[in-house]
């Protein structure tokens, strides 16, 4: 007979991971110092989606990212990746299998690192040359990703001469470079020109439309980053969902607003997505009077 004063012990061991689920988060939260940076989120991501995970600054995306990528565990909540359960597997282990880049990432590559060492060095989790000499086939391979992010020719250069779309392309070429079932993009289009922005997001489509290519998150501030292609949205703001789900559903002029807190109108033209800040009912009426 059990004692009605004991604590409640759940016994049931927690469901298994699905594997299908690249990202399977329930209640998860971030905390520091007391603060809340984001959660408590519920988020799945599948095999196939495109998800851009949009907000204004300090709305939570880095940090949301960080704990998809295996960086920080969460605070609270239950975290799957690829079928492992966090906090129940070595992460260096998911390390290779979750291709992610980001501006932190970017800056702890030694100016002098060479194009194709830093690409081959993802399959070996490390940053920066590792081995003095790299099998033939890492070199092939590591050619061919540069290839599909149309960088080849940066091969031999050294990531410090690199304009920073050039960079762009190598991080992503080498986030690619292990072959990962989940991709992490955190702000890619950051810092580039309107042409160096249009070739990005032109490149991203065409990785949207590979049903080869992993699954993937952008993070980003402006819908016009958004590539043809993508599936999913969420919107953050102040470290909680505002929306989320299918990109069109979720990509309205309202829960922009909300997320932003200002009213913004949305527009879509030939599969992308633009916004503005709208005008004042009457606005444009009076400025011509
Ligand atoms: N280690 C930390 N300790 C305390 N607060 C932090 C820490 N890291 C981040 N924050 C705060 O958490 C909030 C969310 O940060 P985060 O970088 O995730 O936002 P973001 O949406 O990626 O912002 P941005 O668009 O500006 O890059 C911010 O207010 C930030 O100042």
């Amino acid at each position: 007979m059990p004692d009605p004063a004991a604590p409640h012990t759940d016994l049931t061991p927690p469901p298994t991971p699905d594997p299908d689920l690249l990202v399977d988060f329930t209640d998860v939260t971030l905390v520091r110092g007391g603060t809340t940076l984001v959660g408590p989120i519920t988020w799945q991501v599948e095999l196939d989606e495109r998800w851009v995970v949009l907000g204004p600054n300090g709305a939570g995306k880095t940090s949301l990212m960080r704990m998809a990528a295996a960086e920080t565990h969460p605070t609270s909540g239950t975290a799957n990746l690829l079928g492992e359960r966090l906090g129940h597997t070595d992460i260096r282990d998911l390390s290779t299998r979750i291709g992610v880049t980001s501006s932190m990432l970017a800056e702890r590559i030694p100016d002098d690192e060479v194009v194709t060492d830093l690409v081959i060095s993802a399959g070996y989790s490390v940053l920066g040359r590792w081995r003095e000499q790299y099998e033939d086939v890492d070199r092939s391979q590591a050619v061919e990703t540069l290839e599909s992010m149309g960088a080849e020719h940066l091969a031999d250069r050294r990531f410090g001469t690199l304009s920073e779309g050039e960079r762009k392309r190598v991080l992503i070429a080498r986030a690619l470079m292990t072959d990962p079932e989940l991709l992490l993009l955190d702000e890619p289009a950051a810092g580039l020109d309107l042409g160096g922005r249009e070739e990005l997001v032109a490149r991203l489509g065409v990785l949207a439309a590979d049903p080869d290519a992993p699954a993937t998150v952008l993070i980003t501030h402006h819908v016009e980053e958004i590539p043809e292609g993508f599936t999913h949205a969420m919107l953050l703001s102040q470290g909680a969902v505002v929306a989320q789900g299918l990109l069109d559903d979720v990509l309205t002029a309202e829960n922009l607003t909300a997320a932003f807190s200002q009213t913004i109108a949305l527009d879509r033209i030939d599969g992308r997505w633009f916004a503005r800040r709208a005008r004042r009912a009457g606005g444009h009426r009076r400025a011509r009077e």
